[in-house]
């Protein structure tokens, strides 16, 4: 029985009005799928497309009563199956009527692969190509009810809809492009969002408590051109306060360019800092610019600054002096114009003294100096910068809120000396979290077991005075048969002017003399405060006699309770 045309009308008509019938495309198709049920023995509507290239079966979405959904999954398709679907693309436009789809390879690969959203069994399957504008959108499948369900009118009433169909299936993929883009987009935000606040300098935590008085020296650079020199140990935040001096400068949207210096080989710091022209080395098949053109009208961060080999510090200082680079292999002169901010954590005036850092450029560096204390000197930052580490390692990790601390491992936690600084704290809470994301998080436990290490001065020596130990434990070992020598002779100082030199005495001369190592490094520091007239820091001054750094001195003074006078 074929259908009157008043019929055929009446359905397209409300077919149409449903698949237009709301802006939400989704919300569209469900109510059709609500309306051709009842005119189709259906369980479900689905879209697909086959990929020649990827010899695959693409599944797009599926409509339900009551419920739409983006499948996006791809089934593989042997050769055959591939062939007798390209067949299908490139002719037939009609309707093509499967009985059973276990019978019909592609129909059941395609029901299998659905089976999570609709129970998978025999039933026929009534398929069709939709196109637009002459492009395959996709197969829409009507997926029956039951074996062999669909007759010669169900397939004239779907050749109907094609064309409604094809525009709201355009509609419709159109829109899934858009929810696409607009998350790439969202990602690519967050991800900029992201850069920006790393470039704009992370939240400096501590800066009203410990750092309060670095914050106070960074902050008198607001709006100023001025070089600075960061000094601190490794780990203690110098990039970050550097991120803060480029935030308030007046550079702050130009070029913020960073160079470790210590992370350079030693033959590529020229190239790497000054750039090179094609040819001025095996390697060079292209012109390069180095860093300093690339900071230009901007700022150039320079961390790991006492790294940089002799060699490289000449022409450093040659660049700052003039305001001009040439690249290597040219003669040509590049005016710049950079603003420069150096990092380190080695003592550059100790370097200067044993020529291993050039004074002219340390006095040009050392400008504005900013001193960036230790954490184990400022541990009231501790529970804060925790809070924060846990924070941004949730959010990174995409854990809903934050995992319980126990207040004993704060407690443990002020308590330890933090060699490594905020870096190892981060690092701790890092591996805390990732190891227990649900917490409690007991950090102390992941600490190194080494009770020594802790900072516990009523307990144990702490990490830093057994710094200070070792290395005045090594320069003295160096002094020791000098200093046995001295008081055999009954001079006041190993190092005594007019003393014999080690060579003038031979060890199988005269035996050393074994003391307790306190006695000896007692009597150094005496000795070579006796000849430094008291004085500890500077020229002639004790710690430069004991090679030693003056604050490393006064320390040991202060435990071994030996007073300048
Ligand atoms: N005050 C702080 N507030 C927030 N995060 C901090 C703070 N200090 C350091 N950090 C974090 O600790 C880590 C180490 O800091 P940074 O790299 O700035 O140290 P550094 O002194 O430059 O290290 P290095 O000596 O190895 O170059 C970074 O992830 C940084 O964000």
């Amino acid at each position: 029985m074929t259908h009157s045309l008043e019929d055929n009308m009446d359905f397209l008509t409300e077919a149409m009005t449903r698949l237009n019938g709301s802006l939400d495309m989704k919300e569209s198709l469900v109510h059709t799928f609500d309306f051709l049920e009842k005119h189709f023995p259906i369980d479900a509507i689905s879209l697909h497309q086959y990929s020649n290239d990827l010899k695959s079966l693409n599944l797009l979405f599926l409509v339900q009563s009551g419920r739409f959904d983006f499948v996006e999954m791809s089934v593989p398709l042997s050769e055959t199956d591939a062939r007798s679907l390209f067949l299908h693309n490139a002719g037939v436009s009609g309707v093509i009527n499967t009985p059973n789809n276990r019978k019909e390879s592609v129909a059941s690969l395609h029901s299998n692969a659905l089976r999570s959203l609709v129970p998978f069994k025999e039933r026929g399957y009534l398929v069709c190509i939709l196109r637009s504008e002459e492009k395959i959108l996709g197969h829409l499948c009507l997926m029956g009810k039951h074996l062999g369900c669909f007759t010669r009118e169900h397939e004239q009433k779907f050749e109907l809809l094609l064309t409604p169909f094809a525009l709201a299936m355009s509609n419709l993929l159109q829109y899934k492009r858009t929810l696409e883009f607009q998350s790439k987009l969202r990602e690519e935000r967050d991800e900029l969002e992201k850069n920006l606040e790393s470039l704009r300098g992370r939240h400096v935590i501590g800066e009203r408590g410990g750092l309060k008085s670095t914050m106070d020296v960074v902050r008198q650079l607001e709006d100023r051109e001025l070089p600075a020199l960061i000094l601190g140990e490794t780990g203690v935040g110098k990039e970050l306060i550097a991120d803060a001096i480029q935030a308030i400068s007046p550079r702050q949207n130009k070029p913020f360019i960073k160079v470790n210096c210590g992370a350079i080989p030693e033959s590529l710091v020229d190239s790497e800092l000054f750039g090179y022209e094609k040819g001025a080395f095996t390697g060079a098949s292209v012109s390069r610019p180095g860093r300093f053109e690339q900071a230009n009208g901007g700022t150039l961060f320079l961390d790991e600054i006492g790294e940089l080999p002799l060699k490289a510090q000449v022409r450093l200082l040659r660049v700052l002096q003039n305001n001009e680079v040439e690249r290597i292999g040219s003669t040509k002169t590049i005016d710049i114009d950079v603003r420069v901010i150096a990092a380190t954590n080695r003592n550059l005036e100790l370097m200067m003294q044993k020529g291993d850092f050039r004074e002219d450029l340390y006095y040009r560096l050392y400008v504005f100096p900013i001193h960036v204390p230790p954490l184990r000197e400022r541990t009231q930052d501790i529970p804060a910068l925790i809070y924060s580490f846990m924070k941004r390692v949730c959010d990174e990790l995409g854990l809903d809120g934050l995992p319980q601390l126990p207040s004993k491992t704060v407690d443990r936690l002020l308590k330890y000396s933090w060699p490594g600084n905020v870096r190892e704290l981060e690092n701790l809470v890092k591996r805390g979290i990732t190891l227990s994301p649900q917490g409690p998080l007991y950090l102390e436990e992941l600490l190194p077991q080494d009770e020594g290490w802790y900072i516990a001065p009523e307990e144990s020596q702490s990490y830093f005075e057994k710094t200070i130990d070792a290395r005045v434990e090594a320069v003295l070992e160096q002094h020791l048969p000098k200093l046995h020598l001295a008081s055999k002779l009954g001079l006041s100082s190993f190092e005594h002017e007019g003393a014999p030199d080690d060579n003038s005495f031979s060890s199988s001369a005269l035996p050393p003399v074994i003391k307790p190592l306190d006695d000896t490094i007692r009597e150094a520091i005496q000795a070579a405060l006796v000849q430094a007239q008291g004085k500890i820091s500077g020229a002639g001054g004790a710690a430069e006699l004991l090679q030693l750094n003056p604050n490393t001195l006064r320390s040991k003074m202060r435990k071994m309770g030996i007073r300048a006078h």
